[in-house]
């Protein structure tokens, strides 16, 4: 076997310290959890139904989306039949089925929203009536989730569709009034879903009671012919994402039962009465755990990209760091380190979080099926900016990995323009990146309030009133002393937005104006916010792990003093403005950076081998754990349609008359 191996990838691998078993189970959360994935992704991986003859790149948009389909449906079946035979749990585990998912997909499954997003509004937002009836076997229902419009995607209280309550039939007519009101992205609307969760302004007896979700079914559950009074299609090709089978949806006078409006929050009787919410912001549970769910996502991805960048560059050689020496492998440049490690760092820590932000979710949510909603807003503010900033930080650093790999990371063999185009996706899906910001802001400024007027504020921002002076403590212990700093940065960003909007205010604005004059400054303190986060709960978290090998321990140690110190020096101009850093504190940070990349060095293959991510799920000509790149570059390139023949016809029909009339 190792024969076959690429001779830098062994060597590299003997130098590894620390034990990679031990870190994969970590990684997946135990050793039975990372046996589960294995036996799933041999079972699966083996399925010959799954392979692709052609590679997917050269197929028309057409063709990708028939196959993607047809994979889609075998792979449930295969997953369905795992289920039964308990060697899978029906849960939305990221490590096992959603890794097998990007390798037989390499984009992303058409029924992704089915699954991710219809089933999930059911069991959230529907009575218990209406969820017997939609989730018990044979429902028919393939579903989706359609909320943004043509017109409006931010904007939720914009949005156009009515759904407009007929007391006569008990009935609600859904209408489409404008083009802007057509129900535009949904994921497996265009040819997939039969059925949707639509978003929709409630009307009744004349009265406007803003947007409220509804079942509605699209398609004839036996042709899939659209029903009459719909109009549905598929929205065309896009950077990423180009099997999900984005549709749009227009309602012409559509009428459904009026039973089909989700009614676990807010209600509409027989005879029209209407039935408020305890709170209207509950609608809206959905986005909120998909934005959680993000954070593990992008994670992954990050694994996929920066196993690719680190192997490539162990494998690859070019330039001499020595005159008369050998080549060098382009991981020992220290520049090419600086571009990868924050991504190992990086993934590891946007697990951590994800893992943390799942505890508290499921800790609100039981509080609020309680009845007690005093933690929601602080979960909203949380996972906002949490989403923004792990789905921004996930394309730069994919972006790096790409960069790292030189020309070869421009190839779509490579698969980091695939990586890349499902990351990139999440930064505006699920409430886009500047406005999930200002969300956080809103939190803050009013935190910020409360502070001035002596209010206890919430655990996730208690640190604000010990920071109101702009504090921090010595820069003696570090990294320690980075969280600190980082809590002064937040402190004095929150000040600096919430003076501008007073001054505003002050000079004669209203506060919208004033709040949008400051909203640069709004959104800066909230990502500086969502920093201190990261950087707090990925370092107290990986410091309190019981249970580990002393060296698996210093290398998780290692990546995130290397995060924290990472976006110190990123951010050394934030912690001269509001801490107490002194340029010498930020001498001593670099020295301690450019150390730290010298020590994860010699693990750094064994640090992505522990992503354990498979060659058939990687998909990947450079980043294959045989680190066989040049042949396999090659292989690929055979696969070209444009080789089959030595000479394309192109020449005979243009270039050759061409050179004709030009005397070429
Ligand atoms: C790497 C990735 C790999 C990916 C592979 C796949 C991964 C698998 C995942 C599963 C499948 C997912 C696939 C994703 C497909 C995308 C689906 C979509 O985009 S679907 C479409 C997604 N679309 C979007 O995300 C749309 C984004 N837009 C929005 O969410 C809203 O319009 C808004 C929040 C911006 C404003 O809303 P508005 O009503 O105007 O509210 P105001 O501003 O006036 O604030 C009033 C008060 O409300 C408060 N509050 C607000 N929200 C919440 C909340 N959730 N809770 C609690 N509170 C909330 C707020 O704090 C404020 O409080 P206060 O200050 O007064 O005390
Ligand atoms: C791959 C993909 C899959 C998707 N899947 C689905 C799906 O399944 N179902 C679904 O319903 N939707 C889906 N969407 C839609 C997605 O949720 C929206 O595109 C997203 O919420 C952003 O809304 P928008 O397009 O209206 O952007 P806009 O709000 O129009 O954003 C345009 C610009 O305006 C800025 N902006 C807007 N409002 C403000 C503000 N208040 N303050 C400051 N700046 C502002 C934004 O920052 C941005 O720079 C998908 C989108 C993508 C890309």
């Amino acid at each position: 076997m190792s024969a076959n191996i690429n001779k830098d990838l062994v060597r590299e691998r003997e130098k590894c310290n620390f034990d990679i078993q031990e870190l994969i189970h970590i990684i997946d959360g135990s050793k039975e959890k990372t046996l589960m994935r294995k036996k799933v992704e041999d079972l699966v991986l083996s399925v010959e139904d799954l392979k692709d003859e052609i590679p997917e790149d050269y197929l028309s948009h057409k063709e990708k989306f028939e196959n993607a389909v047809r994979k889609g449906c075998k792979l449930f079946d295969v997953y369905l039949e795992l289920i039964d035979n308990n060697i899978q749990k029906a849960d939305r585990s990221p490590s096992n089925i959603y890794r097998i998912h990007e390798g037989i997909l390499k984009q992303v499954n058409p029924f992704l929203l089915h699954f991710g997003l219809f089933i999930p509004t059911i069991v959230n937002q529907a009575n218990s009536e209406q969820q017997a009836k939609w989730l018990r076997k044979g429902s028919k229902m393939i579903g989706t989730y359609s909320q943004t419009e043509l017109g409006h995607g931010t904007f939720l209280r914009g949005l156009e569709t009515t759904a407009t309550f007929d007391p006569e039939t008990d009935e609600f007519i859904l209408n489409s009034p404008k083009l802007t009101s057509y129900k535009f992205w949904p994921g497996g609307l265009g040819h997939i879903s039969n059925a949707s969760i639509v978003m929709a302004q409630l009307h009744i007896n004349g009265k406007s009671h803003g947007i409220h979700l509804f079942l509605i079914q699209i398609r004839d559950f036996e042709t899939h012919e659209p029903l009459p009074g719909i109009k549905v299609g598929e929205i065309g090709p896009k950077l990423g994402f180009n099997t999900a089978n984005n549709g749009f949806v227009g309602f012409n006078n559509y009428r459904i039962p009026r039973t089909n409006m989700l009614m676990k929050n807010a209600q509409v009787l027989r005879d029209g009465t209407y039935i408020k919410s305890k709170n209207d912001k509950l609608t809206y549970g959905s986005m909120l755990l998909i934005r959680v769910h993000i954070l593990t996502d992008v994670a992954y991805e990050l694994a996929r990209a920066v196993t690719i960048g680190v192997r490539y560059s162990a494998v690859r050689h070019q330039s001499v760091l020595k005159e008369g020496e050998p080549e060098s492998q382009v991981l020992d440049y220290v520049t090419q380190q600086h571009k990868l490690f924050i991504s190992i760092a990086s993934s590891h820590a946007f697990r951590v979080l994800g893992q943390w932000m799942w505890k508290t979710y499921t800790k609100v949510m039981a509080e609020i099926g309680d009845g007690n909603m005093d933690q929601l807003p602080e979960l909203h503010a949380l996972s906002c900016c949490l989403k923004a900033v792990s789905s921004y930080d996930g394309v730069q650093c994919v972006e790096r990995c790409r960069l790292a790999c030189g020309g070869h990371g421009y190839l779509l063999s490579s698969n980091l323009p695939g990586v890349y185009g499902i990351v990139a996706a999440s930064v505006t899906y699920e409430g886009e990146y500047t406005v999930l910001l200002l969300q956080t802001a809103r939190y803050l400024v009013k935190a910020w309030n409360g502070a001035i007027n002596g209010k206890t504020l919430p655990s996730s921002i208690a640190f604000l009133s010990d920071n109101f002076n702009q504090k921090s403590s010595s820069w003696d212990n570090l990294p320690e002393a980075i969280i600190e700093g980082f809590k002064a940065v937040v402190a004095g960003k929150i000040k600096t937005a919430f003076d501008s909007i007073q001054s505003h205010v002050n000079k004669g604005r209203d506060f919208e104006d004033a709040w949008n004059l400051s909203s640069v400054k709004l959104t800066a303190a909230s990502e500086a916010y969502a920093r201190f986060l990261i950087c707090d709960v990925f370092w107290s978290e990986t410091k309190k792990m019981t249970n580990v090998s002393k060296n698996v321990a210093v290398v998780l140690l290692q990546l995130a003093e290397l995060y924290l110190v990472y976006w110190a020096l990123e951010k050394s101009g934030d912690l001269l403005m509001y801490s107490t850093i002194s340029k010498k504190n930020i001498d001593n940070i670099q020295s301690r950076y450019e150390e730290l990349l010298g020590l994860i060095r010699p693990n750094a293959v064994g640090l992505v081998d522990a992503f354990d991510i498979r060659d058939e799920i990687l998909c990947s000509t450079l980043g294959s754990y045989d680190g066989r790149v040049y042949e396999r570059l090659m292989e690929e390139a055979a696969k070209s349609p444009l080789n089959k023949d030595k000479v394309n016809d192109t020449f005979h029909k243009y270039i050759k008359p061409f050179m004709i009339k030009h005397k070429l």
